[in-house]
């Protein structure tokens, strides 16, 4: 009989749905990393919320014994390392939908509680202070409401702000005309939705594209005394600039439900006026806790009992024989598709995914999906092998397939091709010895390389010296180099340069890399 852990505080209708299906549960809170990677070994499934953070360590040391799958009970998996649980064959899940109405309505009751100054109001008058005068509030009525990022929860936000007949502007590079329209919001760039909100609210991941996107540069750019709404995750405002922006009445007031640093027991913000906190509790319903520990439960049992796949982030939709065959091409489209997803800056129009040799005889809607997933995951934290699809559709991304089983330079091929507002960007790769992803071609130059959990992707003038100042800034900066990949398209030309690293570049190091004249573009990558 497989075995699960409940490691976080789910409603208990998870652990009895595990029971009615035949799966044993225990259910044990607050274990340590340590304790975690003690008794890991003995689970087939780890079910968690957003406390328990399931380490490299604590996957390594499940898989080492019978762990297959891990569940959150939520959307964003920050505290999962999702790319060590896929190199050890574990898959991830989780469930995108179950919360977002009860996280956009605790956004739209932040905006109340800072128009209206509830908490303080409250305070003063459980106080015997009756300070009428003093708590003078706006009313949302005619108001704009700039939403940032406007997927699953952000456009429910927008609905129930058009309902409090707010003026909706957002700003998401991925929101296609059409579905702005459907929503009946104006979608605009994020310059002119700072210069143009009354209220902002956050409803992006965390990335490294979003991480800090309200800093003080971003803040000085709004109406001054604009209201700030943070649902989404912290990291996207910088604390410290919000703390002076605060001060300086730049902004009139701001309600955060999350924190750079979690559990926030101590914050440099606490104390700030026109400052409103909760813990976190976004998805915290009833309803909304009841959806998520339902899902996950059903999904995890699913998948433990039969084998399906549901909501998977690291893994396609598979029959047992068609595992067997694509497997190893199932590494090589993901990777394909995060290394040019990770690259893209502008709005996605198009995915081409051209499949050559012996690849283009099997099954390749799994390997298009990896891509898509691949390609999308830095943008969509909701994304998985069963919904990028149609998250690519809703996105307006003409998505492509095409097959060619003629010999080519390599026996298999899998190319894929990104266009976006600006350009069109194609990288290719193929299996060394049957099983082993190589990238062999990026932007048409010819390359041999291998990828590894840190890279660092370089784009440069083929002059003398590259390699050298790279290297000694690297040096400098006690960076391990692992792998050093060089490509050009003729001699004195555009060339490129992917370096795998022992961890991550410091960004000290990288902005010493991007100064280097020769440098056209320096990128972080992670797989
Ligand atoms: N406070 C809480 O308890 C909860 C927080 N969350 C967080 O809320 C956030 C949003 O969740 P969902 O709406 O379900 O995710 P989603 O994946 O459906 O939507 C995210 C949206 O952000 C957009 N986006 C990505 N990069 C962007 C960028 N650089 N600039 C502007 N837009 C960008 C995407 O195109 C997408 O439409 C996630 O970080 C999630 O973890 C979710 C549930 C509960
Ligand atoms: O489970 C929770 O309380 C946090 C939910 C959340 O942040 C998410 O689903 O991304």
């Amino acid at each position: 009989m497989p075995k699960v852990l409940i490691a976080d505080k789910l409603s208990p209708r998870a652990a009895k749905l595990f029971e009615e299906r035949g799966v044993e549960v225990d259910v044990v809170h607050g274990l340590s990393e340590e304790d975690l990677v003690a008794r890991m070994g003995d689970y087939d499934g780890l079910a968690v919320r957003s406390a328990t953070k399931a380490t490299a360590a604590v996957l390594e040391a499940g898989a080492r014994g019978r762990l297959r799958v891990v569940g959150r009970a939520g959307i964003g998996v920050d505290n999962i390392d999702v790319p060590a649980a896929t190199a050890h064959g574990v898959v991830v899940m989780n469930t995108p939908y179950g919360n977002a109405v009860t996280t956009a309505e605790h956004a739209i009751a932040m905006m109340f509680a800072l128009a209206r100054q509830l908490p303080a109001a409250d305070r003063s008058t459980q106080a015997g202070k009756w300070e009428k005068s003093k708590f003078m509030g706006v009313e949302l009525s005619g108001k704009t409401l700039g939403v940032i990022g406007c997927g699953n929860i952000g456009s429910i936000v927008c609905d129930r702000a058009h309902g409090l007949r707010m003026k909706v502007v957002a700003y998401d590079p991925f929101l296609s005309p059409d579905r702005a329209q459907d929503l009946g919001v104006e979608k605009v760039e994020l310059e002119e939705l700072l210069r143009r909100a009354d209220i902002i609210t956050l409803h992006v991941p965390l990335t490294d594209q979003t991480r800090g996107i309200l800093d003080a540069e971003a803040m000085a750019k709004c109406r001054k005394g604009v209201l700030i709404v943070n649902c989404a995750r912290g990291g996207l405002v910088v604390e410290t600039d919000l703390k002076a922006a605060l001060e300086s009445g730049q902004v009139g007031g701001a309600a955060l439900d999350v924190f750079e640093v979690e559990p926030a027991k101590e914050n440099a913000l606490f104390g700030t006026p026109n400052l409103i906190c909760t813990p976190h509790l976004g998805a915290s319903t009833a309803e909304a806790q009841e959806n998520v520990a339902l899902q996950v439960a059903e999904q995890m049992s699913d998948y433990l009992l039969t084998g399906a796949v549901t909501n998977a982030l690291n893994m396609p939709s598979l029959t047992a024989e068609d595992a067997k065959h694509l497997g190893p091409y199932m590494a090589l489209a993901d990777q394909l598709g995060s290394f040019a997803g990770q690259l893209t800056r502008t709005g996605l129009k198009a995915i081409r995914i051209e499949y050559e040799g012996h690849v283009a005889g099997l099954n390749t809607r799994p390997l298009t999906q990896a891509v898509l997933v691949g390609v999308l995951r830095p943008m969509l934290d909701s994304v998985n092998m069963v919904n990028a699809p149609v998250l690519a559709r809703q996105r307006d991304i003409a998505v492509a397939e095409t097959k060619y089983e003629r010999d080519c330079d390599y026996q298999t091929l899998i190319r894929v091709t990104l266009e976006t507002e600006k350009q069109v960007r194609s990288v290719a790769g193929t299996l060394f010895g049957g099983s082993k992803p190589r990238l062999v071609e990026i932007k048409d130059i010819q390359v041999e390389a291998q990828l590894g959990q840190h890279m660092l992707y370089l784009t440069n003038h083929d002059t003398p010296g590259v390699i050298g100042s790279v290297g000694r800034i690297l040096a400098e900066a006690g960076m391990n180099i692992a792998t050093f990949h060089l490509g050009r398209a003729e001699a004195g030309g555009d060339a490129i340069c992917l370096i795998e690293l022992d961890a991550e570049i410091p960004p000290a190091a990288l902005a010493e890399v991007r100064a280097l004249p020769q440098v056209l573009r320096a990128e972080p990558l992670r797989f």
